[in-house]
């Protein structure tokens, strides 16, 4: 008879989605702020969550039903904000927990906006440009007496652009019958975008990694970085990290990740937006899965594709010095404890990225006052609100010895609190 144990396994950690994750996040950061209990009831919890059917006429005239989504978690300091995801994972929940998200990103960032987030629940690679006109289009008309330049304002996240802001502003602008361009952001600059939106959330991204270096007492021209997703967000970053004198080691797209201890040329890969899954194409002197990208030995680790990523089965592997928050909700909750535990600080998606909604309210701000804003303005106006954003932030990493998305929390509750109190709105 053998005496042999069987080797012990650990279970995997069941992903929570994004509300569940956002509500642990909202009732661990409620311990270090002085806000309502009923404050913190209430915004664990959306104002209202419109569900709607997209039909969509495919190319060869056949008919089929999607589901779309605009949850609207909180406009207590002004429209609700947020983007609008293509993704064969969108559901209500998810929607839920990204725009609680927003809440906190905009009032991070002090922006006059709450938080929104919606999506159609499809593969937006199944689609020709044709039927993705189609579809956003219908998609626009169904939302449209939930949104409004006042009310709630749509923006791109994953599988939209420019061009699917542009449809659905024109959607929305034919059933007004008049040109609205501050519905949504993102647009392309001639119909009244903002110069600079496109890069924004990678930018911010690259400038939140810039001052957490330097925090940690690195050089940039000394940091390794390995960013997994090449989209709006991860190349922009990884373009930005590259000319600002860091080695960017890796990148990925959906298929898998290149790999060069001795740098990549970032510059010569094109970006999501450019070419899908063109990253794995690439000559590289290594390929790795997107699971080992996350484990590199870098400086700096960038997760700038999809949510829930670091788990509690990697997080004792990631070897990064930092991680900066890329994609909306990378870190499950259990693997942000593994972490701090450890001593790797993770700087939180709700300050990193939040370029992407601050060069927004630029747009918005542009498109109200019919005026057009340089490039120059927009970047310059950017790392002016990030810099902010970091010290307030750092602020209070220090002074209560807080993590990184502890110390934004707080920074982002107090500002909501305080307003909901002027205002005399209970909860
Ligand atoms: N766009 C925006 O304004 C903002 C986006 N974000 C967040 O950033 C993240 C990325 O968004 P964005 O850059 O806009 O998305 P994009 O659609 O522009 O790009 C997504 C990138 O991620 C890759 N990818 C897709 N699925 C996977 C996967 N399962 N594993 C690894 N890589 C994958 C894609 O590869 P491939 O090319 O092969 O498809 C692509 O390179 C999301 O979490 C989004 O919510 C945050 C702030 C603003
Ligand atoms: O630009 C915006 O309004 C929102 C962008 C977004 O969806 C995000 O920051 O996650």
């Amino acid at each position: 008879m053998s005496t042999q144990q069987p080797e012990e396994t650990k279970p995997e950690e069941q992903l929570d989605s994004a509300l569940v994750t956002a509500r642990r996040q909202l009732e661990r950061a409620a311990t270090h702020v002085d806000v309502d209990d009923g404050v913190i009831e209430r915004l664990k919890h959306p104002t209202r969550v419109e569900q709607v059917s997209v039909p969509l006429e495919r190319d060869d005239g056949s008919v089929e039903v999607f589901t779309g989504y605009r949850a609207q978690h909180d406009d207590v300091r002004g429209p609700y904000k947020g983007g609008l995801r293509y993704h064969p994972e969108v559901n209500a929940d998810e929607c839920i927990g990204l725009s609680m998200w927003m809440t906190w990103k905009c009032a991070v960032m002090d922006l006059p906006f709450g938080g929104g987030k919606g999506g159609i629940s499809i593969d937006p690679k199944s689609l020709s440009d044709d039927e993705k006109e189609r579809l956003t289009r219908r998609f626009a008309e169904e939302l449209r007496y939930v949104i409004g330049p006042t009310t709630d304002v749509p923006a791109p996240d994953m599988g939209t652009d420019a061009q699917t802001m542009a449809w659905f502003m024109d959607a929305y602008s034919m059933q007004q019958g008049e040109t609205i361009p501050g519905v949504v952001t993102g647009k392309p600059p001639v119909i009244g975008g903002s110069y600079g939106r496109g890069e924004a959330p990678g930018r911010s991204t690259a400038i939140i990694a810039r001052e957490a270096v330097d925090y940690y007492g690195e050089e940039l021209s000394d940091t390794t970085v390995a960013v997994q997703g090449f989209g709006s967000v991860g190349a922009n970053a990884a373009r930005l990290l590259e000319e600002w004198g860091a080695d960017v080691v890796a990148v990925s797209d959906v298929n898998g990740a290149i790999y060069d201890p001795d740098g990549l040329d970032i510059e010569s890969i094109p970006t999501h937006e450019e070419e899908p899954e063109a990253v794995m194409q690439q000559d590289a002197p290594e390929t790795l899965t997107n699971e080992e990208v996350l484990e590199l030995d870098v400086d700096v680790l960038i997760p700038a594709a999809i949510g829930n990523v670091i788990t509690a089965d990697n997080a004792d592997d990631i070897a990064a010095d930092v991680v900066v928050e890329g994609a909306n909700g990378p870190t499950t909750f259990a693997a942000d404890t593994i972490l701090e535990e450890r001593g790797v600080p993770v700087v939180p998606d709700i300050l990193a990225n939040a370029g992407g909604v601050t060069v927004s309210y630029f747009e918005w701000l542009q498109d109200i006052n019919r005026r057009k804003w340089s490039l120059e303005e927009v970047n310059a106006e950017l790392e002016e609100k990030m810099l902010d954003a970091w010290d307030n932030v750092r602020t209070e990493v220090e002074d209560k010895d807080l993590s990184w998305r502890d110390a934004a929390y707080v920074v982002a509750l107090s500002r909501i609190a305080e307003a909901k109190a002027t205002r005399g709105l209970w909860p």
